[in-house]
């Protein structure tokens, strides 16, 4: 997927440079794709001249509109017919035993079953027997549970009863190890383990310094998302609110046929902005990477109790914090990280094509969001719609200035993203299946160094791989691998003869290997051998083993998670 963007980016470039040739007659590609848009931009070169401006693109998107749309994506209302073709897909999927694929088309299949109807119970009992079929029974046996609830159908019950009584008979009680570990947090972030500052580095802008030694394994950051979005690939697959992984138990909107949830909880709290889309989530969900300015708009609006004069009035005179660092959350208030992310001050340079993408999606958003009928009868005057186009705009270019990327899906975590990057970090960002960010330590943190994590690039990718990445990062890497003038002393350290015992070594590598082994056993080695040799970093052999310990902290974390998540649904 990012490759495909850098792609088209770089194509697109391509193209700008020789617009002349290409300003009539482009083939337009998907519709909707970044690729099309990129191509009308180059044959509409009114659209790039510097004073082209909301209204510009407004009245460009309502005289072409129907090229930028693609039919699929739009909004169907829930109906039996098509969700019992969808479980129709689902089934022939089960049958080849294509679990993911067929769970998708049954959350699909109940997204687009009208409440109450039997196709609802249908779409959960079908659920229930891929994790029967699996061996999950405690998720199997949720499934059967509300399929009961949304009245499955007496004549079929007996197979479904049978089903349960085969989940309770084979249950059993799996355990995962835990990797937690609990340090002092900020008094004003409780999030946040102390002794972590925020400093301006004269290149890199705001950075994140530890004002005291942390260990490998250190836990330093949980963090939940201020606001997120699901991409348009995820949205059978992820809760709409807080984007978790969740195939397996997702409740449907019960007034829209793309939006599911975790549960009721995520969708009383979704209420706030999804009530602005619902029944356009599809359309505004295909717009990968650039959701983010519109739910940030909606986000702001609620806040002000959908008064949008009180919002306009307050943008106009928003004085915040410069940094989320700054703001104290432990009397957490949703208003004042809203004002700070007005004003929160990032290095990002500008990136003309890039804001002009921005703009045409603004308007597209526009189109999209004023279909609904309590926007339009918000933004009644022609102040006040400006103004939200306007909005889409600004957003979603401070986000870009704020936010790293870690996946296709939308996000904004206000202080993990006070954090640079580094092609050598020193901890390790995890988010796999979930909301919840973790920041781990993955080699000894000295007081006064920078904490950094990887926002793609990292070295060990090999040139032609981290090249790729770098060039996604939209600014030129300035860390120990980089820095043209640091990265001959960080290489000649890299081959510096080892400095390890070769006996220890050779121990964590038989540890590592043991297949009797828990992870708890591995990950305790590797951490003991990580901090006792910290200063041979970034020595091949040493490197070698943190890149062992960041891959088994992926995998516990990502078994954690499940673990997590079947303790949530299962109780
Ligand atoms: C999410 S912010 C990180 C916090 C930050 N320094 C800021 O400006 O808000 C990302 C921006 O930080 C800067 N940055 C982070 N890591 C960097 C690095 N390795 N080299 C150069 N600039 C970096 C870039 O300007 C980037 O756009």
């Amino acid at each position: 997927m990012d490759r495909q963007h850098h792609e088209t980016k770089m194509k697109c470039y391509e193209l700008i440079a020789q617009s002349a040739a290409h300003r009539s007659g482009l083939p337009v590609a998907t519709p909707g794709s970044l690729d099309a848009m990129l191509q009308i931009l180059v044959a509409n070169p009114h659209l790039l001249a510097e004073d082209a401006d909301i209204r510009t693109y407004r009245t460009f998107v309502e005289t072409n509109g129907h090229c930028f749309a693609d039919p699929i994506y739009h909004d169907k209302p829930k109906c039996s017919i098509r969700a019992a073709e969808i479980r129709r897909e689902g089934n022939q999927l089960y049958t080849r035993k294509l679990f993911e694929a067929a769970l998708m088309k049954y959350n699909e299949s109940i997204c687009a079953s009208p409440n109450e109807s039997q196709d609802l119970a249908f779409g959960y009992a079908n659920r229930s027997a891929v994790y029967y079929e699996q061996g999950f029974y405690d998720v199997a046996l949720v499934n059967i549970a509300l399929a009961k609830k949304h009245n499955y159908p007496e004549a079929l019950m007996p197979k479904l009863l049978t089903r349960e009584a085969n989940c309770r008979s084979m249950q059993k009680d799996i355990r995962f190890p835990l990797v937690e570990v609990s340090l002092e947090t900020n008094p004003k972030i409780p999030f946040l383990a102390k002794g972590i500052q925020g400093r301006q580095h004269p290149s890199q802008g705001p950075i994140m310094v530890a004002k005291r030694d942390f260990k490998a394994g250190d836990v330093i950051l949980r963090e939940k998302p201020m606001i997120a979005c699901v991409s348009w690939e995820n949205v059978f697959t992820r809760c709409n609110y807080c984007i978790s992984t969740n195939l397996s138990h997702l409740i449907p909107c019960p007034n829209c046929a793309t939006a599911m949830f975790c549960d009721e909880e995520c969708m009383r709290k979704a209420q706030n902005v999804h009530r602005f889309e619902c029944g356009v989530c599809a359309e505004t969900s295909k717009m990968n990477d650039f959701w983010l300015g519109p739910k940030l708009f909606f986000h702001g609006l609620a806040l002000f109790k959908d008064d949008i004069t009180k919002m306009m009035k307050f943008c106009k005179r928003a004085r915040g914090s410069d940094s989320f660092y700054n703001l104290d959350y432990s009397k957490y208030n949703p208003l004042d990280e809203f004002k700070t992310f007005l004003t929160a001050k990032s290095r990002r340079p500008g990136r003309p094509l890039y804001d002009n993408i921005i703009q045409f999606n603004a308007a597209i958003f526009y189109e999209i969001y004023m279909k609904v009928p309590l926007v339009r009868s918000i933004m009644a005057s022609e102040e006040q719609k400006d103004f939200m186009q306007q909005c889409f705009v600004d957003y979603q270019i401070q986000k870009r200035n704020l936010t790293f990327r870690q996946d296709s899906n939308g996000h904004l975590y206000p202080i993990a993203s006070c954090f640079g990057h580094s092609c050598d970090p020193n901890t390790v960002l995890l988010n796999e299946l979930g909301n919840e960010l973790k920041m781990i330590v993955l080699r000894p943190i000295r007081r006064g160094e920078q904490i950094h994590f990887s926002y793609g690039p990292s070295y060990d990718q090999g040139p032609e791989e981290h090249e790729f990445h770098l060039h996604s990062l939209g600014f030129d890497c300035l860390c120990d691998v980089c820095d043209p003038n640091k990265c001959y002393e960080w290489l000649t350290r890299v081959t510096q003869p080892s400095s390890i015992d070769a006996g220890h070594l050779a121990v964590v590598r038989k540890v590592v290997n043991d297949e009797e082994l828990s992870y708890a056993d591995k990950l305790n080695a590797l951490q003991q051998f990580i901090q006792r040799y910290g200063f041979s970093h970034p020595q091949e052999d040493y490197a070698g083993v943190v890149l062992v310990y960041r891959g088994a902290l992926t995998e516990v974390h990502t078994a954690q998670m499940n673990n997590a998540m079947r303790r949530k649904i299962c109780g």
